[in-house]
């Protein structure tokens, strides 16, 4: 049976105490829920997962799967799959013998092995190859072993640390396709690592974000993307602009301005920001419709990229936060007609009502409709 797996402000310390890589880390995973934790390298995705699994011990605060804490209980019976990004299968068994191997350890009678191995094997795709070695399977066949053989065992939790790291692109695509299938198949509670953020976007039921050990925000995907939490997340996932403005309050109007003076008004802001208050807008490529009036660029670089064409622009004035005067927005080409060429001079619109506004140190969203990480960080 899955579980619901609740992470209760846990403490994760290296080198004897003297490193915290998770000062205090607090989250909740549904029951069957596909659940991704995203990051940079090193912010500690893998340790956490470890923790989970009881390859790591826990400094600090407690695990629970459904009631149960699971801190003491060790690794081996706490009725994990997992699967890591180097497959770790048994190079002298065959792909049937892979994928028994959990079930022969836990002495399932015969006829049961059979038939759950059979299946697994179909759910999978590998039972063509069933008798084959794993050194004449493709790296995608190879993980699909790997991940039959986790599944089969039937464990309350998978846990999946990089899985498709070492497949080439158009494999890890095919790949998480079928993963997200299978997954959707048994219905398992499901914990994926990944640092690749359009991977965690197309697999997840919902992201984590993690820096340094603590999460930055939890969400469904295009929650994440269209109301980051803070610029980290903003900038993490997908591109953004960012821009230096402040607050206009003119009675019930409220504005934004940016440091050309251009202004737009914005409707969804929280209610504690205050007149004259310093922020940060950051802007995606495709939140810019081109305009009579707006912000005034300079194209600078042109890509074609098939649907769409990236422009780079520059402005007047030391306008955007982090890329000095550049800036990207995108025209789809199935909607317009008109293309700029480098040099042409264009006034580029904000999408009042999509883009986000932080506060000037990019910490905290001044969005309304932004939905905090649910648990407190400590
Ligand atoms: N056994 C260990 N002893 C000391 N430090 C460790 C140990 N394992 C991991 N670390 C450190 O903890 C931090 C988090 O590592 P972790 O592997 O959890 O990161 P990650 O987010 O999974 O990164 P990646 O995507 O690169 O795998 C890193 O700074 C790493 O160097």
């Amino acid at each position: 049976m899955s579980v619901a797996i609740q992470v209760n402000k846990v403490v994760k310390k290296y080198d004897n105490g003297k490193m915290t890589i998770i000062p205090g880390l607090s989250v909740d995973i549904k029951n069957g829920e596909f659940f991704t934790l995203l990051g940079p390298s090193g912010c500690g995705k893998t340790t956490l997962l470890r923790m989970i699994a009881g390859f790591n011990s826990i400094e600090e605060g407690e695990i629970l799967f459904d009631d149960q804490v699971i801190n003491d209980i060790p690794a081996h019976k706490r009725n994990i799959g997992m699967v890591f990004q180097n497959y770790a299968i048994f190079p002298h068994l065959t792909v049937q013998q892979n994928v028994e191997y959990g079930l022969k350890l836990r002495k399932l009678p015969k006829a049961e092995l059979q038939k759950r191995t059979e299946t697994i094997m179909k759910v999978v795709q590998i039972d063509p190859y069933k008798e084959r070695l794993p050194e004449k399977l493709s790296g995608g066949q190879q993980q699909r072993v790997a991940l039959a053989r986790a599944i089969v065992i039937r464990p309350s939790v998978l846990l999946m640390d990089e899985p498709l790291s070492n497949l080439d692109a158009k494999l890890r695509i095919d790949m998480r396709t079928a993963i997200r299938d299978i997954q959707r198949d048994v219905g398992i509670t499901t914990v994926y690592v990944t640092h690749d953020q359009e991977e965690a976007l197309a697999i997840s039921d919902r992201i984590a974000v993690m820096k340094e050990g603590v999460i930055q925000q939890v969400g469904k995907p295009r929650e994440i993307y269209t109301r980051p939490a803070n610029k980290f997340v903003a900038s993490f996932i997908g591109h953004s602009n960012f821009f230096k403005g402040t607050i206009k309050l003119n009675g019930n109007e409220k504005r934004i301005m940016f440091k050309d003076g251009y202004s737009i008004p914005i409707h969804n802001l929280v209610d504690d920001v205050t007149d004259g208050m310093n922020i940060m807008i950051a802007i995606r490529p495709e939140q810019f419709s081109v305009a009579p009036s707006g912000l005034e660029a300079i194209i600078s670089k042109s890509t074609f990229l098939g649907q769409y064409i990236n422009y780079q622009v520059t402005f007047r004035d030391n306008m955007t936060v982090d890329a000095g005067l550049s800036c990207e927005f995108v025209q789809d080409l199935s909607q317009m007609g008109n293309f700029y060429e480098l040099k042409d001079r264009l006034h580029l619109a904000p999408k009042s009502e999509q883009i986000n506004v932080f506060t000037e140190d990019g910490e905290r969203s001044l969005i309304k409709e932004v939905r905090k990480h649910e648990k407190v960080q400590v």
